[in-house]
């Protein structure tokens, strides 16, 4: 049980418009014996004895003579609540701002102080020890000053947090926030709306210009670049302005083609085949976060390129079926890779959510790749079918497939965890070079870009 609203009262957010000061605790309990009891009665429905906490309901509201010169124009309404629990030993304040309530428990507000001492300024990395925090801390002073809450600790130290780091920071579910919405696609939306390839020159020269082939890889799942001279050497610094190149069983830099030294790898990219949408190295635990491709030269008949928007596919199988969406969510599927010297695997689902949000974050098709199905029990084999045959309906509809051509001088960013890429057979020779982009990496320069957080 919960002994709340010890003091409560309403401050009108301004300059130093209103000061509440901490109750100390009275002699009948000391912090610790109020910890100690606390952990006893965990677990119970309520205290034995409410007589401590009486003594604890006495607490002082000191309001500052400046309350009264609040600035109109500064009035935004912070309600301040100080709640001590018993029942489990941790406390907590509830502050509103901007309509919005934050419940902030002294032992999370005391690790995170973001001051130098608490943050090291040249790292960014924490100084704090979260284990020294005793987990019913509890502040010697809390007051709002102007825009920030200012918190003296027991031992001294104060931490000023401002009320905006408190409202971006202080309520779960925060996911990676992309500063792009995604648009999901299909063969008719993807014409009209679409990536614009950003010029070689502009791409490479400025941050603009990178920005926005990324904000197009997280708006649509690809971008382009173009005029790029075609080559290997050119099309290799164009993917490691993004991020640098992942190293896999297929080397660095790689090239797709039919005949010479490279048909040797033992998949069916290294081929003239036509190949359905999938996503590649579905058999790694982390599939390549982005496929650069760059057609150096175009097959004489053939080899046009296909896309799909996995994540479109996705919201497609969920509208008609949910529940073959959570199955897939929820059914780990193995994927694996033989070549010389290599076995890969993995087991993994098929789409996977974020999850604090439960977005979709990541989709892994390869029918190529999969592995045998021995992950399920027996009687969910007919299930398992079926939402798969809804699912690959899906991939396989026109009516999600973009076609186009890849041709020299154009370099196309493929994000690998949400759009599949595929082609059509073709005669003669084609050479497609490219190379995988680790997620965390390009990722990582999109943020840098402000495209996310
Ligand atoms: C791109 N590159 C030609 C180097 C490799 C292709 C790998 C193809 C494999 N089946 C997969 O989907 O992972
Ligand atoms: O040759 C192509 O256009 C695509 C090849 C492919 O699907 C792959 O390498 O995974």
């Amino acid at each position: 049980m919960f002994l709340r609203k010890t003091c409560q009262g309403v401050l009108q957010y301004g300059k130093g418009c209103l000061k509440l000061q901490t109750f100390k605790h009275s002699t009948a309990v000391p912090p610790r014996v109020q910890n100690s009891s606390a952990k006893r009665y965990i677990g119970k429905a309520r205290l034995s004895s409410v007589t401590p906490s009486l003594s604890l309901l006495s607490r002082n509201i000191v309001t500052t003579s400046k309350c009264a010169q609040v600035d109109a124009a500064e009035k935004r309404n912070v309600t301040f609540e100080k709640i001590t629990s018993f029942s489990a030993p941790y406390s907590h304040l509830k502050i509103k701002v901007a309509g919005q309530s934050l419940q902030l428990y002294y032992v999370w507000l005391r690790d995170h102080c973001q001051c130098k001492q608490c943050i090291d300024q040249k790292t960014f990395q924490k100084n704090i020890v979260t284990n020294d925090i005793p987990l019913d801390i509890q502040p010697k002073e809390v007051n709002i000053e102007g825009d920030d809450l200012v918190i003296e600790w027991p031992d001294g130290h104060v931490t000023t947090y401002s009320l905006n780091w408190l409202l971006e920071n202080a309520y779960p579910g925060k996911p990676d926030i992309l500063q792009v919405p995604k648009v999901l696609w299909n063969a008719e939306t993807i014409k009209s709306q679409s990536p614009t390839p950003v010029p070689y020159q502009e791409y490479m020269d400025t941050d603009g210009g990178l920005r926005n082939m990324l904000k197009d890889l997280l708006t649509y799942g690809f971008g382009l670049v173009s005029e790029v001279p075609a080559n290997t050497d050119a099309t290799e610094k164009v993917a490691r302005r993004v991020a640098f190149v992942k190293e896999t069983l297929y080397g660095g830099m790689w090239y797709t083609r039919a005949t010479g030294e490279y048909k040797d790898y033992k998949d069916s990219s290294f081929s003239n085949v036509g190949l359905g949408s999938h996503i590649d190295t579905c058999y790694f635990n982390e599939p390549s976060g982005i496929q650069v491709f760059h057609c150096l030269q175009e097959a004489p008949q053939g080899g046009e390129s296909v896309l799909v928007d996995g994540f479109h596919v996705a919201m497609q199988v969920q509208k008609q079926n949910p529940d073959a969406f959570d199955y897939l969510v929820r059914t780990p599927i193995p994927h694996y890779c033989l070549d010389d010297q290599y076995h890969l695997r993995s087991v993994d689902t098929t789409f996977r959510l974020d999850p604090c949000t439960g977005d979709l974050v990541q989709f892994r098709y390869n029918n190529y790749d999969r592995g045998i199905i021995n992950t399920i029990p027996a009687d969910e084999i007919p299930r398992f079918y079926c939402a798969m045959k809804l699912l690959s309906q899906e991939v396989m509809s026109p009516d999600n497939e973009y076609w186009f051509k890849l041709s020299p001088g154009t370099v196309i960013f493929i994000d690998n965890w949400r759009t599949m890429h595929g082609r059509a057979e073709f005669a003669g020779e084609r050479i497609l070079c490219g190379c995988y982009l680790p997620r965390d990496d390009w990722l990582s320069k999109a943020r840098y870009l402000g495209l996310a957080k």
